[in-house]
């Protein structure tokens, strides 16, 4: 069964929304670097779609006022569609570049999505800023040691976890501040592709 079946038709014409902007601002704005509909959809968006099912699955993400943290965001990956599906709690994009900054909050306004905020800052500053968060998600951010490093004191407060969509089974090597608590595996076009959770060790 496609992971697509999961969604209401609602969610289905806001993704095939987002999709038509993405098309739309590419040709202008540098986004992503597929062309086409189907392969945004296959590629880049049914991630999202699997992470929605992982926190519908997870006990350990219950909570209904979770705030998130999406750590370079680009052009709103996994978080505007994760978002169109799982709208309970705050959502932050964070985002470095100003013009995908304007096209998140473009779509954001345009998809109508409450509680989901873009943060055009540098990753490595929001702890100073006193940004915190229950769950961090990553994909095609850092490699994810660095992930781990600038999430710790994002987390630290709140025994949160980190999730980063990744491509291995699991890490090879892991700093003794973090444990790896749960890896979901899904498969897309025949490749199998993971979430790594990851929780501090407080
Ligand atoms: C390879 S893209 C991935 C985007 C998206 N997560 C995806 O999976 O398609 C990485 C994004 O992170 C942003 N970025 C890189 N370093 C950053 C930093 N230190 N703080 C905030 N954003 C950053 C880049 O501008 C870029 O849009």
């Amino acid at each position: 069964m496609s992971i697509f079946n999961l969604i209401s038709l609602e969610q289905k014409q806001q993704i095939e929304y987002f999709i038509e902007l993405i098309l739309k601002w590419n040709s202008k704005v540098n986004l992503v670097g597929f062309k086409n509909r189907e392969d945004i959809l296959n590629y880049l968006i049914s991630d999202s779609l699997f992470l929605a099912d992982f926190f519908k699955k997870s006990l350990v993400f219950k909570s209904k006022k979770l705030t998130f943290i999406d750590l370079g965001a680009g052009a709103g990956l996994p978080g505007i569609p994760f978002r169109i599906i799982h709208k309970a709690g705050d959502y932050y994009l964070v985002e470095i570049r100003k013009k995908r900054a304007i096209f998140l909050k473009n779509v954001i306004f345009k998809l109508q999505l409450s509680n989901t905020y873009v943060l055009e800052e540098l990753a490595q500053n929001l702890f100073e800023y006193h940004y915190s968060a229950d769950i961090i998600i990553a994909r095609a951010f850092k490699p994810y040691l660095q992930v781990l490093k600038i999430a710790y004191p994002l987390l630290k407060k709140r025994k949160g976890r980190v999730v980063i969509l990744a491509n291995k089974p699991k890490p090879k090597k892991l700093p003794s501040n973090w444990q790896l608590e749960t890896v979901y595996s899904y498969q897309i076009e025949e490749k199998s592709r993971y979430f790594w959770s990851f929780k501090p060790n407080i």
